[in-house]
């Protein structure tokens, strides 16, 4: 019944779109869905590239025997072992005993572990090239992009690459699936949200991924997720290249918590400052409020960060903590910061800020703000001052070389 997309030479589309799930890895806001792109070569030989969530089995087994047509399935090819790509695996084994699971021998071992499935399975190295007839697939390792076994697929004919989730997208493809068919506005700021959160913390493999596959001449880029890109392929990895090496755009994020509203009024007060000092990007985060993979994505886009808490119990407020550890965890790097807090009796937020940013190695401000109760004239000041100190600093920022990968 299906007619599946075809978006190159004997290369049909047999993703599927999920409108269901809230929340990606049950943490991330899906507020556009997801899709879950899998592709299939139809030439002398069959080859499917990935599979889907398991939730879409039925659709997907269904798409695949639309295009086949009574054909068998000579092989799978796995670049990913991640549940949301690898999750139909035993599914189609059983509708296709005899195809054979194409993997490194980290995928293979993983296939497994997850899925208990060892036979008809063959290990490639890296470089080798498999021929379907005349389309020839060359596999190109990419150890941590996101997973120790991710590779990618490069059909040296149709010079199409399945890059697994490199270059994805959070939203669902609607009714189209290549850039040149969809309105993409909507792609660019999930795209930095996917990668941010997902992919934030391989910087350094994802840098070695792109010099390898510099050489590549690219007609398409297809991802597990979000659009088949063909127009948009220069400034698509263009932003892997920029988010990877940390290089922040010029604009300043100011992340507050709050409960009764005097760090939150020292927040408002700092971005006063940061305006003055001409800066146009300042985007405030109320940590209750804002989703931190929204934050997290804007941690990433723009290069000046300034932090406000209240002390909490001689601590941070915990919301500011638990996001102060994503950015850690995130290894972000080459960004400059500033911060205040706000107390009763006795401080305790400004001091751990200020651990926070010498844990990151990050270029910081001079001035802090630590108001105690609520802000008066002199801290009011400060605060506008701390906005413009940032701004300043932010301006005549250069990444620092030890910190680009
Ligand atoms: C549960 C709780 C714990 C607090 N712990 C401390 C503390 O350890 N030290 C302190 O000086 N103030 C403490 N405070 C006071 C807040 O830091 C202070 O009221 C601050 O101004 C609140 O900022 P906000 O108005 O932005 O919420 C605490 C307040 C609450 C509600």
């Amino acid at each position: 019944m299906f007619k599946n997309q075809q978006i190159a030479k004997d290369i049909y589309y047999v993703g599927v779109n999920d409108r269901q799930k809230h929340k990606f890895e049950n943490m991330i806001p899906l507020p556009n869905g997801v899709s879950y792109n899998a592709y299939l070569i139809v030439d002398e030989k069959t080859a499917l590239v990935d599979t889907v969530d398991i939730s879409f089995g039925d659709i997907f087994i269904d798409k695949i025997q639309s295009q086949l047509q009574g054909k068998p399935l000579d092989y799978l090819i796995i670049n990913h072992m991640e549940p949301d790509h690898s999750g139909s695996i035993r599914l189609i084994r059983k509708y296709y005993p005899d195809m054979v699971i194409v993997g490194n021998n980290k995928t293979l071992s993983m296939v497994d572990g997850y899925y208990g499935v060892t036979d008809n399975m063959l290990e490639i190295k890296d470089g080798q090239i498999l021929s379907l007839g005349s389309h020839k697939l060359e596999f190109h390792f990419t150890p941590m992009v996101h997973w120790p076994e991710t590779m990618m697929t490069y059909d040296k004919t149709e010079k199409v690459l399945f890059s697994g989730d490199a270059f994805g997208a959070f939203g669902t493809l609607d009714g189209a699936v290549m850039d040149t068919d969809l309105n993409v506005d909507k792609y660019w700021d999930e795209m930095a949200r996917y990668y941010s959160n997902i992919v934030g913390k391989y910087g350094n493999p994802i840098q070695k991924a792109l010099k390898k596959l510099t050489p590549l001449e690219l007609n398409l880029i297809c991802s597990t997720h979000g659009p088949v890109w063909k127009e948009h392929i220069t400034e698509v990895v263009d932003m892997y290249d920029q988010f990877s090496r940390y290089h922040g755009k010029d604009g300043v994020v100011i992340i507050y918590g709050s409960m009764y509203g005097n760090t939150e009024l020292m927040a408002e007060t700092v971005a006063q400052g940061v305006a003055e000092a001409g800066v146009k990007n300042i985007i405030i985060h109320n940590v209750s409020k804002s989703d931190p993979s929204v934050i997290i994505r804007d941690v990433f886009k723009y290069k000046g960060l300034i932090v406000g808490s209240p002390t909490y119990s001689n601590e941070l407020y915990p919301e500011v903590e638990s996001l102060l550890r994503k950015i850690e965890i995130r290894g972000v790097k080459n960004r400059v910061f500033g911060c205040f807090g706000s107390f009763t009796w006795a401080s305790a937020a400004v001091k751990r800020l200020t651990t926070f940013v010498e844990t990151m190695k990050w270029q910081s401000a001079e001035i802090t703000v630590d108001e105690k109760q609520g802000l008066k004239t002199d801290k009011y000041e400060a605060c506008l001052e701390l906005g413009r100190q940032v701004a300043e600093l932010m301006k005549n920022h250069v990444d620092e070389p030890e910190h680009c990968v």
